[in-house]
């Protein structure tokens, strides 16, 4: 899938898809995402050549305006993801989420999906990944992760996107999109969940995460400014042929307006879709084609990146 291809003039009904890791690690969940009839595409949780369970439970917290997590990359595995693909009809595009533990697993699995002549699918390198204990994120080490890219734009020819943490500094956004322009991405997919977060039963007087201490990515409606941030940033950055998924804090059709005026091609729902269910799709879908409306806009082009500034 070339999201260009599927991008242009798109009309808002094609414009959604989950955010990585919800309701898209088993069979039964990503024929759910397959059968929606809204959402524009999907992405698999992000997997890694063996299967894992991840962290101890609890692992997830609701919070009053968002969510904390320290899953630990549990997926089924590289293989069930593949055999996933070649069993079912791709009504929708699927995005291949990889996140190995180590830049050779990382390699690995790409070395497979490059040499699969039967994978013509766009697959999303995760470098973004807070909660695996003892591994630090790719993405906010840059020597690395240029080294990483260096290597897999060697051999992987196929669509790629890079899943991206969210930066903090100006000079940090410099950094990556100067890093990033240098290779041939189809997209990127800003943010993750932001690190290492910490949530507190005042109560109880604990945590409310095993792993980690409870420490945990935090995601949801209070991630919306650091995601917008994120996506503004990297757009005014990015080549313009760097499509770019805006991800975070999206629960409703404001949200979702806001990501597109700051130059999002396409939308993901990670909380908001967990907590609410697939219906979230239907529902922000209809709000944000009523904002469009009353606005005047027909098509997600009429006012993509086209936030204003204060002069
Ligand atoms: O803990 C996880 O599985 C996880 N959790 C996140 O919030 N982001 C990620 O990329 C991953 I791979």
């Amino acid at each position: 899938v070339d999201l260009s291809a599927q991008i242009a003039n798109m009309k808002v009904n094609n414009l959604f898809l989950n955010a990585s890791g919800i309701h898209c690690q088993t069979e039964a969940e990503l024929d759910d995402l397959m059968q929606e009839p809204v959402s524009g595409a999907m992405v698999t949780k992000s997997m890694t050549p063996q299967s894992r369970f991840g962290n101890p439970l609890p692992r997830y917290y609701r919070l009053a305006n968002g969510s904390i997590n320290s899953m630990g990359l549990p997926n089924e595995g590289f293989d069930y993801y593949m055999d996933y693909l070649k069993t079912h009809d791709q009504i929708k595009p699927v995005i291949v989420s990889v996140a190995g533990r180590s830049k050779e697993e990382d390699l690995a699995m790409l070395h497979t999906l490059q040499d699969d002549d039967s994978y013509q699918g766009l697959t999303e390198l995760n470098l973004s990944c807070p909660n695996v204990i003892g591994e630090p994120q790719m993405a906010y080490d840059f020597p690395a992760a240029n080294d990483l890219l260096k290597e897999v734009f060697s051999f992987y020819k196929k669509p790629l996107g890079i899943k991206l943490p969210p930066y903090f500094d100006l000079v940090h956004f410099d950094q990556i999109a100067e890093l990033l322009n240098q290779y041939p991405l189809s997209h990127v997919n800003t943010i993750n969940s932001i690190g290492n977060g910490l949530w507190i039963d005042v109560n109880s007087e604990t945590v409310v995460l095993k792993p980690k201490g409870g420490f945990g990515g935090v995601g949801g409606s209070m991630v919306l400014p650091t995601a917008l941030a994120n996506v503004r940033g990297l757009r005014q950055r990015l080549n313009p042929s760097i499509k770019i998924i805006g991800t975070g804090g999206v629960t409703n059709g404001r949200d979702a307006f806001a990501h597109i005026l700051c130059g999002a091609e396409m939308v993901s729902i990670g909380t908001q879709l967990y907590e609410e269910g697939l219906g979230a799709f239907e529902r922000v879908t209809r709000e944000l084609t009523d904002i469009m409306e009353a606005k005047g806009y027909e098509l997600l082009a009429d006012f993509r990146g086209k936030l204003k500034v204060i002069e």
